[in-house]
């Protein structure tokens, strides 16, 4: 080789040497990069994360030294007393002046930051309720004069942040307060604490990485139920007399029923739900709606009376000029009441079962006739708030959950929503001789066009009128009696067990109102018959071991109306409640296998 040739071949080589070291260490630059990158927004997570937890732990502190100055000057001799009182009592001694609202006030907050210690149950206490009750003689005339009342966190409350447990909604205090708690307390409702949630709140479990999970009050090991589980937690072991949760697929049902407390869901529309976050605005097929929860149905009806008034239809037009309907509520006439007591496809508890049939009993004993009824196209509506509720494939949910720790209870959800379409569809196409729900879910999450949209909604009208509405008219039925998902879970279970969604969605998707109403407590053969659910394929068998050792959890039923049937069917609840309360008397709070309200506060 020349000299020339030899300089030729050396450069070529020290040149590929250097352009592979280049593109090496650029590599490795990039590398560097994306790991600092996430490196710094971890930490900056974890800063916003550790910021809004000491907030919280700030406010519990101003709060009990509230509590502590106010107790060196006011012995609190009447809390047992205020605590046993229902919503009505409490209103009726308030406005007598029988009790003073700093009495009530500080009574409550002593026993919510006690519960909240065992159960995890708040995200804050609202100092601004401090002020609010120096005022509070003012509003003497309203209906919840002095009460205290607690807020789901995904309520819009003016300069607190609403964070549904996602990491880039910290620190974007709202600008004012939702309609709801603008009308409570013009009512003279004091709005004191903040009650935990799912993150992002399309689960009915109850934790998120801020505040983590909230336990239930009758047995530590099982959650409180979801989204609004901080509310039910709170209520059920007696911090709160009324609270208002959220429900877009059972979120103030389904932890009603795990705690033992009554959770309403009004037709969607008869209250305001403006400033009520959801983790995806905009989606308007399954319509989610702000309820009342509650120790007891005439709580819940208090609270619609307070609510629907001149001034939320002037703060939001789109409520209708529909006054509450007191006579409807108190009417006791009998009933044509529709009951099943399981849904097609659909894994169903032994002691859900037995709640509706031991229900059915003391109805029908009551005089009422209840006729048998077969919810028709269930797997068509779980089809349908499938497509409606996760249309984009679940890809807001994930784009929300950005920049966020994931929770643990998200997890199921969150790996079937990151599956790529293509693979779901293969996946379903070879689930579905086998299980036809998780079919469903694989195949319909997917993106669709507006026509598509078009096309989902008419069909929502079909199932509606069709099948759904004829049904009820042809059976010339009032209400309608049916299972409520129960009873809780062990932790981490209700993202794996959606296929029981329909359970309570379906009232969401057909916008029918539905309360749920506590009614016995898991006997020990509501535990043997958990063997049952060994024969119904895969979802029963993770049912069983969600809630295999259950025994003395409540039970509760759903009842359900018409749209626009609210008050009606909080006067079926109440009748439910009364018939129950009966029995327990008559049978003895311990009658084994036999109905009986659990706790009774009065
Ligand atoms: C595998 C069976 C398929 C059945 C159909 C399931 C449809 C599932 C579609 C979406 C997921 C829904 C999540 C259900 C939990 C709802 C909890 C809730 O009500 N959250 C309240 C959210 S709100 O925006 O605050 O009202």
């Amino acid at each position: 080789m020349g000299f020339l040739e030899q300089f030729v071949h050396n450069g070529r080589a020290l040149l590929g040497h250097r352009s592979k070291a280049i593109l090496l260490s650029g590599a490795a630059c990039f590398g560097a990069v994306l790991l600092v990158q996430r490196v710094n927004s971890r930490r900056e997570q974890k800063k916003r994360i550790l910021e809004a937890q000491r907030r919280r732990e700030k406010s519990f502190q101003v709060a009990e030294r509230a509590l502590l100055e106010y107790k060196q000057s006011h012995p609190m001799t009447n809390a047992l007393y205020i605590l046993s009182l229902s919503l009505s009592e409490l209103t009726k001694q308030l406005q007598e002046s029988a009790l003073s609202p700093e009495e009530v006030f500080y009574t409550y907050l002593e026993k919510t930051l006690d519960v909240h210690q065992k159960l995890n149950c708040c995200t804050e206490i609202i100092l601004d309720s401090f002020e609010q009750l120096k005022t509070i003689g003012s509003c003497k005339r309203g209906i919840l004069y002095g009460v205290p009342l607690s807020l789901k966190e995904n309520l819009l409350l003016k300069n607190h942040d609403s964070s549904c447990g996602v990491v880039k909604y910290l620190n974007q205090p709202a600008d004012d307060d939702c309609v709801l708690v603008k009308v409570l307390k013009e009512q003279g409702a004091i709005p004191f604490v903040r009650t935990n949630f799912p993150q992002a709140l399309l689960n009915y479990d109850c934790s998120n990485p801020i505040y983590g999970q909230t336990l239930n009050p009758h047995n530590l090991q099982k959650t409180a139920g979801g989204s609004s589980g901080g509310e039910a937690a709170l209520i059920g072991a007696g911090g709160s007399v009324i609270g208002i949760g959220t429900d877009i697929g059972g979120s103030a049902r389904i932890p009603a029923s795990f705690c033992a407390i009554c959770g309403f869901k009004p037709t969607a529309g008869r209250l305001s739900s403006k400033g009520c976050k959801s983790i995806f605005r905009g989606q308007k097929t399954v319509l989610s709606t702000p309820g009342p929860m509650a120790r007891d149905v005439d709580s819940l009806a208090l609270f619609m009376k307070a609510e629907i008034c001149e001034q939320m239809v002037f703060l939001d037009p789109t409520t209708p000029l529909l006054p509450f309907d007191e006579g409807l509520y108190q009417s006791r006439n009998s009933l044509r009441i529709g009951y099943f007591d399981c849904i097609e496809q659909t894994p169903t508890s032994p002691s859900m079962t037995r709640g509706v049939q031991e229900v059915k009993a003391l109805l029908e004993q009551a005089g009422h006739t209840l006729v048998p009824f077969t919810p028709v196209r269930i797997l068509d509506m779980a089809e349908l708030m499938s497509k409606g509720a996760l249309a984009d494939g679940g890809a807001t949910f994930l784009q929300q959950l950005e920049g966020s720790p994931v929770d643990p209870v998200l997890h199921a959800q969150v790996a079937m929503y990151r599956l790529p379409i293509c693979l779901r569809k293969v996946l379903a196409f070879i689930l579905k001789p086998f299980v036809s729900f998780p079919s469903i879910m694989l195949i319909y999450h997917s993106f669709r066009s507006a026509a598509g949209v078009w096309k989902l909604h008419a069909s929502i009208e079909v199932i509606f009128m069709r099948f759904s509405v004829s049904q009820w008219r042809r059976l010339n039925l009032d209400v309608v009696l049916c299972p409520i998902i129960g009873p809780a879970f062990n932790f981490c279970y209700c993202g794996k067990l959606m296929s029981m969604v329909p359970h309570s969605m379906t009232y969401n998707l057909l916008n029918f109102c539905a309360g749920v109403v506590p009614v016995s407590t898991v006997t020990e053969e509501d535990e043997r018959n958990l063997c049952h659910l060994d024969k119904g394929g895969w979802f029963n068998r993770v049912l069983k071991k969600a809630i295999t050792g259950g025994v003395g959890l409540p039970v509760a039923v759903q009842c359900v109306a018409l749209p626009w049937h609210d008050e009606l069917c909080l006067r079926f609840m109440k009748e439910v409640e009364e018939l129950v309360k009966k029995a327990r008397k008559d049978e003895g709070a311990n009658a084994n296998g036999k109905v009986y309200l659990i706790y009774d506060f009065h």
